[in-house]
């Protein structure tokens, strides 16, 4: 497969029964092949993409004495900023050329979780950030909390199987910032080859060439959105549950060619994460004579834990 195949969200909640079937084959298939799909119909409106865009730019223009203040110890970089060439990908030593800032989950009626989860951190120099963040992460929470359900049905789940695990899951909304390319990188590159570790992951910002996936045959295939699609692929949670019949697949973000080294990159992936008490053991419709179980049980909190040490993140 050599390209992304695109789908829409609003077939599934069309209200229509062969346009939601049509959905479901459609990323069911993609998630099985290639992993990736592109989604139009989601719940983000231009103008928050819009208001999103700007904020995040003003944010990281900041002087970098102001964005250091926001790069909080303990908590693995969990909320607030990380600075640049801080996080490499699994297996690797040279940290990737981006900083980036993470807006964490807004817990509702549970105050046990809420002091479990590390609080949002706020922006004083911009009115506006903190705020824009929040509504996007609840967008975005809600297109994926539909494309779950989406994928429950296609593995012949009940539609609301995940709808337990992902209320006030720990799931993080990452606006990234690749910034321009002043000298030859030895070996460190903008986003390394890796996997996400969460269960899908909603990508804004894929609209220019940078983002690859690598297919079935190890080719390096361009993820290209159109302006008003969503990127969306598979994350290793996901693929765990279902003893690898959703593909996460590898994906890395290249570095320009020489003469756009003086542009940004801003991209803004929401990493879906499940309630860390969640299984991640094999369904057993996943699990039969032609599909050994691959992988040992393990808890979505504790799969957690274990890659971001290997992320560089967080210290044994
Ligand atoms: O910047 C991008 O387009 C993708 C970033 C990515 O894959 C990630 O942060 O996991
Ligand atoms: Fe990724």
């Amino acid at each position: 497969m050599s390209a992304i195949p695109s789908v829409n969200l609003e077939d599934f909640i069309s209200g229509d029964p062969t346009r939601k079937k049509k959905f479901i084959k459609e990323i069911g298939s993609a998630f099985e092949n290639i992993g990736f799909v592109a989604l139009s119909g989601h719940f983000l409106s231009e103008k928050l993409v819009g208001d999103l865009y700007s904020e995040i730019k003003k944010f990281f223009d900041l002087p970098q004495e102001t964005k250091d203040k926001y790069e909080i110890e303990g908590i693995g970089g969990q909320r607030g900023y990380t600075s640049f060439g801080k996080e490499h990908a699994k297996g690797r030593k040279e940290g990737d050329l981006k900083e980036f800032w993470h807006f964490g989950q807004y817990v509702e009626n549970d105050p046990e979780l809420e002091k479990a989860y590390p609080s949002n951190v706020q922006v004083a120099e911009l009115d506006y950030f903190n705020e824009v963040g929040k509504e996007t992460y609840k967008m975005l929470e809600k297109t994926a909390q539909y494309v779950l359900r989406a994928l429950a049905l296609h593995l012949e789940l009940e539609e609301t199987y995940f709808d337990e695990y992902i209320k006030n899951g720990n799931s993080i909304l990452r606006p990234i910032h690749y910034p321009p390319i002043t000298h030859e990188p030895k070996n460190a590159v903008r986003a390394a080859a890796h996997g996400d570790i969460n269960l899908i992951t909603l990508l804004m910002g894929a609209h220019g060439k940078g983002l690859q996936v690598r297919n079935h045959e190890g080719e390096w295939v361009d993820a290209i959105a159109k302006p008003d699609q969503l990127m969306i692929n598979v994350g290793d949670m996901l693929s765990r549950l279902t003893n690898n019949k959703l593909k996460s697949t590898i994906h890395q973000v290249v570095n320009p060619p020489k003469e756009l080294w003086g542009t940004s990159r801003y991209s803004v992936p929401f990493f879906m994460h499940p309630i860390s008490e969640m299984p991640l053991n094999c369904l057993d419709n996943c699990v039969d004579e032609e599909h050994p179980k691959q992988f040992e049980d393990i808890t979505a909190g504790e799969f957690l834990h274990e890659r971001l040490i290997e992320l560089g993140l967080i210290k044994k």
